[in-house]
């Protein structure tokens, strides 16, 4: 696993206070709104362009069918009619012919009789003619009725399936819709949505910025250790131009990291390697710190690198020390020079810096001791091993490492501020950022002291240590953190 993956891991779980903090500020006194708010909402264009539609094709469908019930009315009353004229005109022709044969019967009698009969006869027989093709002119108007009441039929049918089909459109369209809203409704993060955790968010809870908000964000910075005069400078930042407007909590959580970022990015620098051998790095600290297991992992690192490394184990008074850093030299492949105990640090220095000279070492790393409780001793071995290895070189020590526990939270500014007084640091190291919820102190210290931070400890493995990268400590700190 990486060491970012891991900072990131670790530091995560130990921002959750901050993180945490930042989602109470948000919700207490915050609104739940759409999260397009801002956006005009639009409703469902498209549906109600499809409902529309539908209740258009059924209306017309409605219409046709209206319009074939009518025709078929007509046709049947049309037919109704014919029939009665049919029934007249044969009514008619029996006449005829009833009046034709008592004529013929009187021709016998009266020639001018069987003339007239003849003349009926002729008419009736004409009538007749007239008749048929009346007839027949009255079949083909039938069946061209017939034809057309059957393709009437035909297209009511068809109207019919197709009012049938729009009103089922339309029912899918109300199904779908009704299947939309259960939806959305059973998306809404309510209580039991949050509580399960849901992903997909409609809305989203925004509070405005005031001074009330404000208050509350700096008392949250100042308990994560950020320091008040950082704390409030953070706070002010944010809140320029923004007074006033709603945040959500992720909002909130953006701003923050892009300004713990810039106060972080002057500081985040790799410790500069100087082309002098050796080059010479005294490591300060208090005890239990993190020392030694900080110049084991550099060891490491910088034999990886293809350094050649020295350590000289400088905290002479305890021997449990020295057997430590034994060990993480042994790790690291890298020779470890040590005193007998008790003996004067500043000349294992000096004896070690003879080795270093001697191996063609690029670097010799230096433990100390870390006994604040007599300052003024402290003060006096430290300029003591300075003033010894200046002997051989007068740039040495190139760098003053300046390790931090970052779980000790404000009492690290403190070690800062003694520590300069007592050695010249060059850098920080900051330990212990794992398991943390301490991290903000990083943030102070970059603010108050400008001192580079050159690497993080991240855990007790010799490959826990890290360079430093502002962005994705901040992004870890406030929990926008994406991995
Ligand atoms: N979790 C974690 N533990 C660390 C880290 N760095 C050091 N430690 C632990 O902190 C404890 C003290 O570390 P040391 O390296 O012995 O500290 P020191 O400053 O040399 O202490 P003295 O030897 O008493 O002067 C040890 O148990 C280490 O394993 C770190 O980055 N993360």
């Amino acid at each position: 696993m990486s060491f970012f993956k891991k900072l990131k891991t670790k530091l995560f779980k130990s921002s959750s206070k901050l993180e945490e903090g930042l989602d109470a500020i948000v919700e207490d006194g915050g609104v739940e709104e759409d999260v397009n708010a801002e956006a005009p909402q639009v409703e469902a264009p498209v549906d109600d362009a499809a409902q529309r539609e539908a209740e258009q094709r059924q209306a017309e469908a409605d219409a046709e069918a209206q319009r074939q019930a009518e025709a078929e009315r007509q046709a049947e009353a049309e037919a109704a009619a014919r029939a009665a004229a049919e029934a007249e005109t044969a009514a008619r022709l029996a006449e005829n012919a009833r009046i034709a044969s008592e004529a013929a019967a009187q021709a016998d009698a009266d020639e001018a009789a069987a003339k007239k009969a003849q003349a009926a006869a002729a008419r009736a027989a004409q009538q007749a003619e007239e008749a048929r093709a009346a007839q027949a002119r009255e079949e083909a108007a039938l069946a061209a009725e017939q034809a057309r009441q059957a393709e009437a039929a035909k297209q009511a049918q068809e109207a019919e399936a197709e009012r049938k089909a729009a009103a089922r459109a339309l029912e899918e369209l109300e199904v779908e819709k009704a299947a939309e809203k259960a939806a959305s409704e059973a998306k809404a993060p309510g209580l039991l949505g949050r509580l399960m955790g849901r992903k997909e968010q409609k809305t989203v809870v925004r509070r405005e910025l005031d001074d009330d908000m404000l208050e509350a964000l700096e008392e949250l910075l100042i308990a994560s250790d950020m320091g008040v005069d950082t704390s409030l400078r953070v706070t002010a930042n944010m809140a320029e131009g923004r007074f006033g407007k709603k945040l959500s909590t992720q909002e909130i959580k953006d701003l923050l990291a892009s300004e713990i970022t810039k106060i972080m990015e002057p500081v985040a620098k790799p410790m500069p390697i100087y082309p002098k051998r050796p080059q010479v790095v005294l490591v300060v600290g208090v005890n239990g710190s993190g020392k030694t297991t900080t110049i084991g992992k550099l060891a490491l690192q910088f034999s990886n690198a293809g350094k050649k490394v020295v350590i000289a184990a400088g905290d002479t008074f305890r021997a449990a020390a020295v057997e430590q850093l034994q060990v993480w030299g042994e790790r690291a492949g890298v020779p470890v020079l040590t005193a007998p105990e008790g003996s004067d640090p500043a000349s294992l220095a000096y004896e070690a810096m003879q080795k270093a000279e001697a191996d063609g070492a690029d670097l010799l790393l230096i433990d100390t001791a870390g006994r604040l409780q007599n300052r003024t001793d402290l003060m006096e071995e430290l300029a003591k091993i300075v003033r010894v290895i200046r002997k051989k070189d007068e740039t040495a020590p190139h760098n003053t490492l300046l390790v931090l526990d970052a779980t000790t939270g404000q009492n690290a500014l403190n070690q800062v501020e003694v520590f300069r007084q007592i050695s010249d640091v060059s850098g920080l190291v900051m330990t212990k950022l794992d398991g943390t919820a301490k991290g903000g102190v990083l943030v102070a210290l970059a603010d108050k002291f400008g001192l580079p931070i050159h690497a993080i400890g991240v855990g007790e493995q010799i490959d826990d240590l890290a360079p430093f990268d502002p962005e994705e400590f901040a992004q870890a700190l406030t929990g926008t953190a994406t991995e």
